[in-house]
């Protein structure tokens, strides 16, 4: 519904009432009973996207992101977050491989693209204990390394 058909199918409080909405059923239903049962939970974007793509990209009002946070998840928050970056120019590049109908996001500006990335690297400034920055330009195997490392010595684990 959101990753499909044109880029202005929906405005920006549309778009984070349906980020909310989907998380909030997926915080409760997969995520806090995981927790619950001690199982560690890695999630493949989370709220700090809302903020980048819908508040830095789309002009949404941080203050209203803020209060749907509150509303929705309360003083729920990962442990640490991972932010994988590279020039929008690269991602896009990158995205384009994957093919498929589940571009609109994809679709949208260049001019959007760099803003959220400078949205995701001013959330990381703002956040430096729960946000880490991993230089994606460099290879798969690279950024893989340094992804298991920050983890590893952030939640103060050891590779054996
Ligand atoms: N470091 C890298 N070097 C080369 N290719 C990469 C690298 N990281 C990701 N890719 C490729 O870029 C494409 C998009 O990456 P990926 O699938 O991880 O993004 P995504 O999670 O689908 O993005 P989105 O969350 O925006 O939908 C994939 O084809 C992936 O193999
Ligand atoms: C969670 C979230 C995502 N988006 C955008 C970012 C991606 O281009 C698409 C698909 O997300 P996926 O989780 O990688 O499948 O949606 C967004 O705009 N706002 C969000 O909160």
């Amino acid at each position: 519904m959101l990753v499909e058909g044109p880029p202005d199918r929906w405005d920006a409080v549309t778009e984070a009432l349906l980020h909310f909405a989907a998380r909030r059923d997926h915080v409760q239903k997969t995520i806090l009973p995981a927790l619950e049962q001690g199982t560690w939970v890695i999630s493949d974007r989370f709220a700090d996207s809302t903020l980048a793509y819908q508040g830095y990209g789309h002009g949404l009002d941080h203050q209203l992101f803020y209060k749907l946070y509150a509303m929705v998840l309360g003083s729920f928050a990962p442990d640490i977050t991972i932010i994988l970056d590279a020039p929008a120019e690269l991602g896009l590049q990158r995205a384009k491989l994957r093919g498929g109908s589940e571009d609109r996001y994809e679709a949208m500006t260049l001019a959007f693209h760099q803003r959220l990335r400078q949205g995701f690297l001013a959330i990381a400034a703002r956040e430096p204990n729960r946000c880490h920055i991993v230089d994606a330009t460099l290879d798969l195997n690279q950024v893989a390394d340094v992804v298991l490392d920050l983890v590893l010595r952030n939640l103060k684990l050891s590779a054996t």
